[in-house]
């Protein structure tokens, strides 16, 4: 009989394409999988009901994959540093492979287990990136340190070669009916629904869960944009980027799948022009790898502020103006479309994230940290390290050599929805207005008051020359 080795999922939700479940899957025929509810996560007050509900749904998906290549996900729902080492235990399991993560947490929580599994002489896989085509240290300067600018740090990722995909997970051997049984006793059970769980979804999703539809997705964005996507990524109202954010968060589609696609439709592409759009669509997965290495280097990202004029910025505490930004109620027509759809889809458009970041913290003068957490509150690819990358690319307190960057929301309206497109949809009150004043923001007082749309909650010139006050002052003598 063959040796047990369970494969732990966290954030690669597929068997195509998954280094540890491969590496298990050469190791021994009979490979089972295990995905742990963890209420040290589920319990936290940012998780969002969209994002369980996909995450839900990659489970179901991803038991059918297990039961087509001859075995089973197993379900836990319990602190996984007790819980999978006991059913490690109970199934006299030879070994625990799993795919490492950058999260401070995840760090942290995988130590735990290790001490456990080596305890109980369980081996387990060191070291084995699934979700990133580079191991941190693969990508450094050239005195050994990690980078915290992006553009070297592209140059660098780029010029290394990148790995194939795997094998998918085939021919395995599950559980025997005694086995599943003593799985049983160990804590196993039936994988829920979100609803069970106390997350309730009624919207649609904008991708559906599960490895085929991202890899459908995938496809699909290979033939309709990728050749475009430079020229048509900024605009909301087009429909212009991937939307794979929530598959890659939650490895429903692997990164080398991805990048072979990218890879393969810059050898068929033309013209310099569409290279151009593919390459640029690549530095955002590079993006995506240089915060998940960033938060990785730097684990205090993810307690504030990268930056010390930031540390102890006076942020103002205005929970009328935050409750107006969330609720898509500021009286700036593209800050309240962004917020609405976010609200409304759990996804917002990349450009928008920057319109509202921008606002909340220059405009609002509220700390990023509050909205940070609100997007994780609502979006379906809600994820540490692209979030907190984000917001502080916004704030201007994180790793960004640009001191200061301030939007204009009406200027930001103006170059990227000039119709008025997006604004029209998702602030339906102000449908009947000329584009030119709905896209400044230019609505007289009565005018909002008769449709039922809030006059601008704060003066944009005002807060802009507040915030620069603030940040100069900061730059001097931070306060203590
Ligand atoms: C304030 C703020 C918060 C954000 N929060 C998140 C988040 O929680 N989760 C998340 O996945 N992305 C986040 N982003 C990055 C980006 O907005 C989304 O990844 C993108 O909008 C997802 O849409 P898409 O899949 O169509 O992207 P595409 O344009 O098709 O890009 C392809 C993929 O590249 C990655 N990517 C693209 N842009 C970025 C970026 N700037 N940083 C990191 N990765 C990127 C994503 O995985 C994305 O799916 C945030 C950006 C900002 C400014």
């Amino acid at each position: 009989m063959s040796d047990l080795i369970l494969f732990w999922h966290r954030r690669d939700l597929r068997i195509s394409d998954n280094t540890g479940l491969a590496a298990a899957r050469q190791r021994s025929a009979k490979v089972v999988g295990v995905f742990c509810l963890d209420p040290n996560i589920l319990e936290r007050d940012d998780v969002a009901p969209v994002r369980v509900t996909y995450m839900i749904g990659c489970l179901q998906a991803l038991q059918q994959r297990y039961a087509q290549a001859g075995s089973q996900l197993l379900i836990l729902h319990a602190n996984p540093t007790q819980a999978i080492p006991a059913l490690a235990v109970a199934l006299g399991a030879k070994a625990v492979f799993w795919n490492w993560d950058v999260e401070p947490y995840s760090q942290e929580r995988d130590r735990t287990i290790i001490s456990a599994l080596q305890e109980k002489g369980i081996e387990f896989l060191e070291n084995n990136w699934d979700q990133i085509l580079h191991a941190p240290e693969d990508i450094r300067t050239g005195s050994n340190q990690p980078y915290t600018v992006y553009t070297p740090f592209w140059k660098n990722w780029i010029s290394k070669p990148k790995a194939e995909p795997v094998e998918t997970l085939e021919n395995a051997e599950g559980l025997t009916e005694k086995e599943t049984e003593i799985a049983k006793s160990a804590g196993v059970i039936e994988l829920p629904l979100a609803k069970d769980l106390g997350f309730v979804w009624d919207g649609e999703l904008i991708i559906a869960p599960g490895e085929e539809a991202a890899q459908e997705r995938l496809e699909e964005f290979c033939d309709r944009a990728i050749n475009e996507y430079q020229e048509q990524r900024n605009f909301p109202a087009v429909d212009g980027t991937s939307r794979l954010s929530a598959a890659l968060k939650f490895g429903a589609i692997s990164i080398r799948k991805v990048w072979q696609a990218t890879q393969e439709a810059l050898e068929n592409s033309r013209s310099e022009e569409t290279q151009t759009n593919i390459r640029t669509w690549q530095q955002e997965l590079a993006w995506r790898e240089f915060y998940q290495h960033a938060m990785y280097n730097f684990p205090e990202l993810a307690a504030g502020a990268y930056r010390d004029a930031f540390k102890n910025f006076p942020w103002e505490i205005n929970q009328e103006h935050f409750q107006a930004w969330c609720e898509g109620r500021t009286g700036y027509p593209i800050v309240d479309a962004a917020m609405r759809q976010m609200n409304e889809i759990g996804w917002m458009h990349n450009r928008c994230r920057m319109i509202v970041a921008n606002f909340l913290t220059k405009d609002l003068l509220i700390n990023p940290q509050m909205g940070e957490k609100y997007f994780m509150q609502k979006l379906i690819d809600g994820d540490l390290s692209a979030n907190n990358g984000g917001w502080q690319w916004s704030a201007s307190s994180g790793m960004d050599p640009k001191p200061v960057r301030i939007f204009n929301p009406a200027s930001q309206a103006q170059k990227f929805d000039p119709e008025g497109e997006y604004i029209r949809q998702w602030v339906p009150e102000l449908r009947s207005f000329d584009t030119e004043y709905l896209v400044t923001g230019k609505i007289t007082p009565l005018e909002r008051q008769a449709v039922g749309y809030p006059d601008p909650i704060v003066d944009h010139k005002l807060q802009q020359k507040m915030f620069k006050e603030r940040y100069q002052q900061q730059k001097v003598q931070p306060l203590g």
